[in-house]
């Protein structure tokens, strides 16, 4: 298929780029380079640079696309609760444009990137995809809007989607891996401190009602997440969308990942306990029940793999 990433200079995008250019796929990757990296593009892709509003219709029509895949977001929860109108514009503003640049240049397939953050504080775990969906930040709220507006266009456009929720993602993939800037997540910070970058680690609460009394995730393996987007791109039927969770169903605490992080580096990561993060979620476990039987995904990597394979790409920089 011809294939346009949005977002594919990111972390996320640019594995998964690569993991489409593997299986045969031509891709084109449309990223405005706020947060990814011209290098971080695979060899094999053309690269346009722009913002999804100033350049996904000139580079959809006429030009022959199969399908959609957009990774491109702004996603800091903080920020999105300090700036929310960069969200709603960024997110919601920005999707809209490009799902109406595709209705507008015939193109009828989008995977798009939503994440555990649209379900907000979960009433029970793991979490199905029919639980309520009541976001707790401006993130997961464009999110679930965008998820909301690809449901309608499928009903009254005929586009065939499929909206992935992400719980944690973490792991490289060879020379791929997460490169932020400003750096929110647990594991590359915690690599951070096993590289000398950083003294120690946060640990960001340790009254949370959970066995050792810090947070619980559900981590993926990018390489895991890359495939199931290439179940869902086979999968979008005209007229449908389909939402499925992606994660392993087991949750790690904050302190299990900073020892399998030890375990990995062998590093003796310093942690420094501090208070709660707001709106941080006490646990948050995917079902992925839906996912597997529908489109035969399971994730085969473990978390001492996300963990090596993360290490193995920031020494390698
Ligand atoms: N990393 C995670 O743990 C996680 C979890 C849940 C969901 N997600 C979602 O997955 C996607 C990818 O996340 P990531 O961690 O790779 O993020 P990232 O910041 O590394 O990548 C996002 C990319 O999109 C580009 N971009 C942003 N806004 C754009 C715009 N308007 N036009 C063109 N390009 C634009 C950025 O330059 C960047 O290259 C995002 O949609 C994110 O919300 C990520
Ligand atoms: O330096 C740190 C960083 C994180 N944490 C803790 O580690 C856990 C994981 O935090 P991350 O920031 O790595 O991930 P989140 O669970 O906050 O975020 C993930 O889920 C969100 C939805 O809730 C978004 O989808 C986001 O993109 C995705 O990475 C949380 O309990 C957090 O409080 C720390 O203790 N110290």
């Amino acid at each position: 298929m011809k294939l346009l990433v949005t977002g594919g200079a990111g972390y996320v995008g640019s594995v998964v780029s690569a993991q489409l250019l593997e299986a045969g796929h031509e891709v084109v990757v449309l990223d405005d380079l706020s947060t990814g990296h011209e290098d971080a593009v695979p060899a094999g892709a053309r690269l346009v640079r722009g913002t999804l509003r100033d350049a996904a219709f000139a580079t959809l029509d006429g030009a022959g696309f199969d399908a959609v895949l957009h990774f491109a977001a702004r996603s800091l929860v903080g920020e999105s609760v300090q700036k929310p109108g960069l969200y709603w514009d960024g997110n919601l503003g920005e999707s809209l444009a490009l799902l109406d640049a595709m209705r507008r240049a015939g193109v009828g397939r989008i995977v798009f990137s939503s994440t555990a953050a649209t379900y907000g504080e979960p009433e029970s775990t793991p979490i199905p995809e029919t639980a309520p969906t009541r976001p707790t930040n401006p993130y997961g709220a464009s999110k679930l809007a965008i998820d909301t507006t690809i449901g309608e266009y499928a009903r009254l456009h005929g586009l065939g989607g499929v909206s992935l929720r992400y719980f944690n993602v973490a792991g490289a993939r060879g020379e791929q891996g997460e490169r932020h800037t400003v750096e929110t997540h647990l594991i590359p910070n915690v690599l951070k401190v096993a590289t000398g970058e950083k003294e120690s680690v946060n640990v960001f609460g340790e009254d949370y009602p959970t066995p050792d009394g810090t947070c619980l995730r559900d981590y993926i393996h990018v390489v895991d997440l890359g495939e199931a987007h290439l179940l869902a791109l086979e999968a979008c039927a005209p007229g449908a969308h389909e939402i499925f969770n992606l994660g392993s169903g087991a949750g790690y605490s904050v302190r299990e990942v900073i020892e399998v992080c030890r375990e990995v580096t062998g590093h003796p990561v310093p942690v420094v306990a501090g208070p709660r993060r707001a709106g941080d979620p006490a646990v948050l476990v995917a079902s992925s029940d839906k996912i597997r039987s529908a489109l035969g995904w399971k994730p085969e990597r473990d978390l001492r793999t996300m963990v090596a394979d993360a290490w193995a790409f920031i020494q390698s920089r």
